[in-house]
């Protein structure tokens, strides 16, 4: 049961000092099987977000423990963060592509963070993620040029050009109609069915729930329903 990609234990989380110091997780525990979509649920408030920037290095786990890709999290210094989200993909509701560069390249954008590669076997990897996810003719357009679903699905390419290991995404289909919020999540579910790739995602999106693997729903800070684990916690 140690192969988890994620695991969290009796995780804590606080916001604001003083008078105003309010708990917005408590107790949190759960592991997140390999190559699994699992979606996060939840009203408004209820600390989905918060879970999601703790599990995925962008929030400070100050009190228990979420080991992520086997590093543990918690007194984690910054140069380790900086190497644990670089196998990380992020994908958030407002996609943040470049309104001024084409498809190929903002998707260029997603491994230049991480400056690997020759240019050839570059540009054949972004060429073929983005056909990958349907978007092999748009290539050389501008966002402006685009629609919804196709900007998001070019946000995922970036997300996914540096083959990480886990996709963090926040409420990536928001935006979009529910033909393309599904093409959008099955697509995710794809890229990870072939590339063994965990993905976790926020949602308030229901017409996307049947494709999850695991539906988790958190109120008011904890984890109150847990469908489709296929995993038992350990210790
Ligand atoms: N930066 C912050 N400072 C203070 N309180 C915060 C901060 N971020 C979140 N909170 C509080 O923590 C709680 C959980 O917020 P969070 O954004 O994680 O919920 P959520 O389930 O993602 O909500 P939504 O569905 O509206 O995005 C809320 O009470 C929120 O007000």
């Amino acid at each position: 049961m140690g192969d988890h990609p994620i695991s969290v234990r009796n995780l804590n989380h606080w916001f604001g000092r003083g008078e105003a110091r309010k708990q917005a997780i408590f107790d949190l525990s759960l592991d997140i099987a390999p190559g699994s979509l699992t979606v996060m649920v939840g009203p408004s408030g209820s600390g989905k977000t918060t879970v999601l920037t703790l599990m995925g290095c962008l929030r400070q786990v100050e009190d228990g423990s979420v080991r992520l890709l086997g590093q543990e999290l918690q007194g984690a210094d910054e140069p380790m963060l900086e190497a644990l989200r670089r196998q990380l993909g992020f994908i958030f509701q407002a996609h943040n592509l470049h309104e001024s560069l084409t498809a190929r390249q903002n998707v260029m954008m997603g491994l230049q963070v991480h400056g690997r590669g020759d240019e050839r076997l570059r540009n054949e990897a972004i060429e073929h993620m983005l056909e990958l996810v349907g978007l092999g003719h748009r290539l050389d357009y501008l966002p402006g040029n685009l629609s919804g679903g196709q900007k998001q699905r070019v946000a995922i390419a970036r997300a996914l050009i540096s083959g990480p290991k886990i996709v963090f995404a926040d409420e990536p289909t928001a935006a979009l109609d529910k033909d393309s919020g599904h093409q959008v999540v099955a697509m995710l579910k794809a890229l990870g069915r072939e590339r063994g790739t965990t993905t976790v995602m926020v949602t308030h999106d229901s017409r996307i729930l049947d494709m999850a693997d695991r539906i988790i729903t958190l109120e008011h800070g904890r984890l109150v329903r847990d469908e489709g684990a296929v995993a038992t916690l350990t210790d």
